[in-house]
């Protein structure tokens, strides 16, 4: 009997393990959750000032892009103020560039003169050196008149010699005695006034811009009028001139009347206790009479607070009889009292010097030898001289 239970209760073990092995292998199976992909965050970029784009790292993991927070508004950078050195010796300065332009025309009188036969073609040569470097037709007739003369006595001559011929001969020409001096110094408590006159590109407003600096390099306190009112560039630059060495630009809208503005540049001037006014006019009319009145006005209304003491008339050196025939208009409209040559470092022609003051019967007070700021320089004829001769 006991091995009949024996037997039954094993048989009873098997089926149990046999039923929940079935119920084990029959389990459903927990399904494999797919891989979280996380969504793509937008590219966020952020514009920085300086222009750069700049990808922030963490965007791909993140779902939400963090909020870009807008730019802090940039104020400009306050111009800074330079000061000027002064204009004393400037010419010296620039004497490499003047001699780098002029020497070909130096050189080239130099070796035709120091030749051992010096027939009537070779000073044929000579004169058309002198007409080429836009010396003018009567002043190279009396300069080569001169030199025959002092040749012959001379007999034979070293360069040196020669040198020092045409030295002489081109100062004459020049004229040193003439009074070249800027008045710019105020009269008690009203300030001196400079005009600014000529034709369109020409260098007006680059001129009145770096004669202020001039002014202020040399200690004195400069307003600016803008009365080019023809062009809002015009005032602009020149803004940028006066912001760039400390000197108050007074300006109106485009089409003003010129005369007003020199009103306004004058009488602010007075109050402000400035040394110098500079006034710098349009050159863009095309009628003598168009420009007689506007200039005269312009003279007349600043007369009513001041005194117009230099009317600097700019002439471009590269345009030669072209400017020349211009000159000659702004001399008849009002009363010029000095010459600016502009350009003389891009061209040959330093014999305009001679020329423009023959014609009008003025003196060359400055001249540009550049686009720089400071390329602006009283004009010395013997630096002038000797950097067209050479050393
Ligand atoms: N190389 C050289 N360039 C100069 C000189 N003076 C002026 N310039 C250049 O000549 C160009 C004309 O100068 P502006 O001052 O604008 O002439 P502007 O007569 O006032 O002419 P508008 O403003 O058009 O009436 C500019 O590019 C100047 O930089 C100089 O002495 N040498």
């Amino acid at each position: 009997m006991d091995g009949y239970i024996g037997i039954f209760l094993i048989v009873i073990a098997i089926a149990v393990f046999a039923v929940g092995g079935m119920l084990l292998l029959l389990r459903p199976r927990r399904r494999q959750a797919p891989p979280v992909v996380p969504p793509q965050a937008p590219e966020v970029t952020d514009q920085r000032p300086g222009g750069t784009a700049v990808v922030e790292e963490d965007a791909a993991t993140t779902t939400i892009p963090p909020p870009v927070r807008p730019a802090e508004p940039v104020a400009p950078p306050a111009p800074v103020i330079e000061i000027p050195p002064p204009s004393a010796g400037r010419m010296v300065r620039l004497r490499a560039r003047l001699a780098r332009s002029q020497t070909s025309l130096g050189r080239g009188l130099l070796d035709l003169l120091s030749r051992d036969r010096l027939d009537d073609d070779a000073w044929d040569d000579i004169e058309d050196a002198l007409i080429t470097a836009d010396v003018g037709v009567t002043p190279t007739q009396m300069m080569t008149e001169e030199l025959r003369t002092r040749v012959k006595v001379l007999g034979s001559r070293d360069r040196a010699e020669v040198r020092g011929l045409l030295r002489e001969q081109l100062l004459a020409q020049i004229n040193p005695d003439l009074d070249r001096t800027l008045h710019t110094s105020p009269h008690g408590d009203r300030p001196a006034v400079v005009l600014v006159v000529g034709v369109n590109g020409t260098g007006k407003t680059t001129t009145t811009g770096k004669l202020a600096r001039a002014l202020i390099g040399d200690g004195r306190k400069v307003l600016l009028g803008a009365a080019d009112t023809f062009r809002a560039a015009a005032a602009d630059q020149l803004q940028t001139w006066g912001e760039r060495v400390g000197a108050e630009v007074v300006r109106k809208d485009e089409g003003a009347d010129p005369a007003s503005v020199a009103f306004d540049a004058v009488s602010k001037g007075i109050t402000d206790k400035v040394d110098t006014v500079i006034v710098d006019t349009a050159g863009r009319l095309h009628t003598k009479t168009g420009l007689m009145d506007e200039l005269g006005k312009v003279k007349r209304v600043i007369e009513k607070k001041a005194t117009v003491d230099e009317v600097l008339l700019v002439l471009d050196a590269t345009t030669g009889q072209n400017g020349m025939r211009q000159a000659q208009v702004f001399a008849e409209a009002v009363n010029v009292t000095g010459i600016v040559l502009t350009k003389l470092d891009g061209t040959a022609k330093g014999g305009i010097v001679i020329s423009v003051q023959r014609e009008l019967g003025v003196p060359v007070k400055l001249v540009g030898l550049g686009e720089g700021p400071d390329d602006l320089a009283p004009f010395d004829p013997e630096v002038f001289v000797d950097a067209i001769l050479g050393d």
